[in-house]
């Protein structure tokens, strides 16, 4: 990528760019990458909100395609510069079989890098999740680590074991050479709980918590640290990687980043206050109100229904032993790694990715909505 001349030339590819973070990217890079002269937004379902990006300068190409399918990919990537590959299922509540994880979040990677090769596609930014390292099943803190920092990654859940194997193919493939025969430049950016607005899982519990009357009931202990970070900075972290992967290979190729910015540091639960708050939800005990074990009992049974209704419904619960144990150990993350290496820096600070979100959710107030994980 030549970085030296300004005009729009660039022809930027991201997949899964109608999802939640997806809308946060392909917005940001419309507003945040002056060298875009085309915008490929792939994805399964394509957002109606693309319709009004299209006048707009650069031009916006929806792709309605699947990540699974290779001849999908690779026609959407030909002749693009640059692939920020997002398309996934997030599934931590046994949705989805196992097997069509794998396939989406590492045959579906597979895909994108292969499609690469073939195409001569030189740059490649995989979201990855701080689950392709932890919280692993033994319940070790990471408490405020970074990218060199020893944790013991142990998978048994089908979504982050996709995360950790797509992230290992991503990295592995830096240094292929593409058509035309170019070195292919990857990395993988790690983010911890996203928020902001599209956040369908906070618009859910300020839901649960007005039907109880405005309240949410604490369930993990204040002191135990979850990471979240804000989609705008997530998304910009991925601009600028993608900008910076051509002049700073041998500095970024094969390299992971956690995504970071000035969220503080708090339990899942307490974070949620700070944007449920000012929508008028408090949070009900200094201590969780029922005990862990009692908890556990819940999210087995839970577990236990989802696999005896199985053949004839997929049953699932906001907790099970999975994301009991996610929110339940401490994972935050602190670094300064995209700093030095691409000279990143956040572009929202805490207290406006904050009101950008308490506003989208006021907005979102009286509007119906599925609650699925009820
Ligand atoms: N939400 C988070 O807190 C979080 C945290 C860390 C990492 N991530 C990662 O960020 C990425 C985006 O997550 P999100 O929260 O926006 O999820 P999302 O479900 O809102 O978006 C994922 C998008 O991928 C699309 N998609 C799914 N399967 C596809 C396929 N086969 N082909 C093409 N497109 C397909 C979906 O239609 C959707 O639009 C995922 O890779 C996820 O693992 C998310
Ligand atoms: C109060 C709790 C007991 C209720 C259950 C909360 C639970 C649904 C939350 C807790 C932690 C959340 C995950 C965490 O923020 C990180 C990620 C990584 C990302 O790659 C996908 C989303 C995910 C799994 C969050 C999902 C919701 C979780 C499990």
């Amino acid at each position: 990528m030549d970085m030296t001349d300004g005009g729009p030339d660039l022809v930027y590819l991201v997949t899964g760019g109608c999802g939640f973070l997806g809308e946060h990217m392909v917005k940001t890079l419309l507003e945040m990458e002056p060298r875009l002269r085309e915008l490929r937004v792939f994805d399964l379902h394509l957002g109606p909100w693309l319709e009004a990006l299209k006048p707009g300068p650069v031009q916006v190409t929806p792709i309605q395609g699947d990540v699974t399918r290779a001849e999908d990919v690779v026609a959407a990537l030909a002749g693009a510069d640059v692939v920020i590959h997002m398309a996934g299922l997030v599934d931590v509540w046994g949705l989805n079989d196992p097997e069509v994880i794998y396939r989406v979040n590492v045959q579906g990677t597979q895909n994108v890098i292969e499609a690469c090769v073939q195409t001569g596609t030189q740059f490649l930014v995989y979201t990855s999740s701080m689950e392709a390292l932890g919280p692993n099943t033994k319940g070790h803190p990471f408490y405020r680590g970074n990218e060199d920092t020893p944790y013991e990654a142990i998978h048994t859940q089908p979504y982050p074991r996709s995360k950790a194997q797509a992230e290992r193919l991503v990295l592995e493939a830096n240094g292929r050479k593409v058509r035309g025969g170019l070195p292919l430049v990857t990395c993988a950016l790690r983010p911890t709980g996203i928020y902001g607005e599209g956040h369908q899982l906070m618009l859910d519990f300020y839901r649960k918590a007005q039907r109880a009357g405005g309240w949410l009931f604490r369930t993990v202990p204040a002191s135990v640290e979850h990471g979240r970070v804000y989609a705008g900075n997530v998304a910009w972290m991925h601009v600028l990687a993608a900008r910076e992967l051509g002049s700073r290979a041998t500095t970024m190729g094969g390299q992971v980043y956690f995504c970071y910015d000035d969220s503080p540091y708090k339990s899942y639960e307490d974070f949620n206050l700070e944007i449920l708050g000012p929508c008028g939800i408090g949070l009900l005990g200094t201590q969780p109100l029922l005990p862990y074990f009692l908890l556990f009992l819940l999210a087995t049974l839970n577990a236990f229904l989802q696999w005896l209704l199985r053949p004839l419904v997929v049953y699932t619960a906001l907790i099970n032993p999975y994301t009991l144990s996610l929110a339940n150990t401490t994972f935050t993350v602190q670094t300064d790694k995209a700093r030095r290496h691409f000279d990143y820096q956040p572009l929202y600070g805490w207290e406006e990715s904050r009101d950008r979100t308490v506003s989208w959710v006021k907005t979102r107030k009286g509007c119906p909505g599925p609650l699925p994980r009820d």
